[in-house]
């Protein structure tokens, strides 16, 4: 029988109809970050981590184009760029033989960043946007078809590079456009719809090349945040194993941006080095780290069932050690120590969230918080120059959009670019 892979390939080949029928229209996808309750760093040397989707995304719109040209505008980061579909043609070969089973290579990334751009910082905002399409563009094509003239737009709700999964949202909802264009995945959109999402094998598909675009960015992402933003809801990512949770309560999460900018890929490498050069001092703290996500698992699982005062008490709890820990591993920052104290002046617990480093931090709310409390606390943490907004969990994953059902922001920005 013919392997899962072999099977999406003849799937896609049979699509190539739908695929010039696609790019006859404009098609547009969105996926939502995520917030890291536990686990970040840890669930890169194999230990347990809970995530949530979030409900501020990232929206891609993809238009078929007939200039010969593919180009990318990413208003967030005020970055246009555009390639000739010939230049690319000639790149395709370095990227044939390539599939989602395997990383970029070093060969390959200085191909890419020999035609990346005008931009040749190697860690810069524009030039890793623009490696991680590149690199998706060519690798989807060389192994589906090459995906004819379009001009791409992706602006995000999310602040981007501040641990709330923007690089994964962006590769996820480029993964899945990419896809969809060359007729590698079908294009679930009918008429009458307003938001469809693809069948889970084809989610699957899509969420293992965004992984491929999230090392791009990242260097050595362990792939929980390219599933959340696939997936969407609340789920448990270890080793690559993904359980999606069913049974969890509504959290109330309070959200702070420090707006202290920083890199994944610094603070991921960071934590190797200090773990290679005291792996007896580190390892228990993962270890620990594991056990706070497995204990906060089971926690949301009882609160599911009965919630009660006492639950909330032991969460707010592993909170507090688990920022701890990140402190010892490396990846605290000031901006961080001082979201958290302020929010203990009213009460509340708060953990970064994502690498760390600066970036954002959550802050547990129970459901009986007092909404003065809550009030109190963003008028604090405003003063700090910091911004904050509750935000609800759960939010669903990558999804394509008919016109009518993006809101109007969204449409301005696309019409603008
Ligand atoms: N909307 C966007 N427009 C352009 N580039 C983006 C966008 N979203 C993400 N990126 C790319 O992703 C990079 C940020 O990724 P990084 O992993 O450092 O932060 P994050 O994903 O926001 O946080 P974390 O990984 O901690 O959750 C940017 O430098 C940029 O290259
Ligand atoms: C820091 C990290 O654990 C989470 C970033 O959101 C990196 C990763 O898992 O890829
Ligand atoms: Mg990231």
């Amino acid at each position: 029988s013919l392997g899962k892979g072999a099977a999406l390939a003849l799937a896609g080949a049979a699509q190539a109809g739908a695929a010039v029928e696609m790019l006859a229209k404009r098609l547009t996808v969105s996926a939502p970050g995520k917030a890291i309750l536990h686990g970040e760093h840890a669930v890169v040397h194999g230990k347990a981590a809970l995530a949530v989707a979030l409900n501020l995304r990232t929206f891609l719109q993809i238009r078929p184009c007939n200039n010969g040209k593919v180009a990318i505008h990413l208003p967030n980061i005020g970055t246009s760029l555009n390639w000739e579909m010939g230049q690319l043609q000639t790149l395709l070969t370095a990227f044939s033989g390539l599939d989602q089973s395997k990383s970029p290579s070093p060969e390959q990334m200085d191909k890419l960043r020999e035609i990346g751009s005008p931009i040749v910082i190697p860690a810069a905002t524009e030039s890793l946007a623009a490696l991680a399409f590149l690199y998706l563009y060519l690798s989807i094509s060389a192994k589906y078809g090459q995906i004819p003239s379009v001009e791409i737009v992706v602006w995000s709700e999310l602040p981007v590079g501040a641990g709330l999964g923007s690089s994964a949202a962006y590769s996820v909802c480029l993964a899945a456009a990419l896809l969809t264009a060359c007729g590698a995945i079908g294009c679930p959109l009918k008429e009458e719809k307003y938001i469809a999402r693809w069948p889970e094998e084809e989610l699957d598909l899509i969420n293992q090349w965004a992984f491929r675009g999230e090392q791009v960015i990242h260097g050595k992402p362990s792939g929980v945040d390219n599933s959340v933003a696939t997936w969407g809801g609340v789920l448990r990512f270890q080793s690559g194993k993904i359980t999606l949770l069913k049974r969890v309560p509504t959290l109330r999460i309070l959200l702070t941006n420090t707006k202290v900018s920083r890199s994944t890929r610094t603070l991921v490498a960071g934590v190797k080095d200090k773990i290679l050069k005291f792996p007896a001092i580190m390892n228990p703290v993962l270890a620990s780290i594991d056990a706070i996500s497995n204990e906060c698992e089971n926690v949301l699982e009882a609160i599911a069932l009965s919630p009660s005062q006492k639950y909330y008490l032991v969460l707010e709890e592993l909170v507090d050690i688990n920022q701890h820990h990140l402190n010892v591993i490396g990846v605290g920052h000031t901006s961080l120590d001082r979201v958290c104290q302020v929010t203990a002046n009213h009460g509340l617990h708060s953990k970064l969230t994502g690498a760390g480093g600066g970036g954002c931090a959550i802050t547990l709310l129970r459901p009986d918080t007092d909404p003065l409390i809550v009030e109190a606390a963003r008028q604090d943490l405003s003063a700090c120059g910091f911004e904050c907004w509750e935000t609800s969990i759960g939010a669903s994953g990558i999804c394509l959009h008919s016109p009518t059902s993006l809101k109007p922001e969204v449409l301005q920005i696309f019409s603008k670019v």
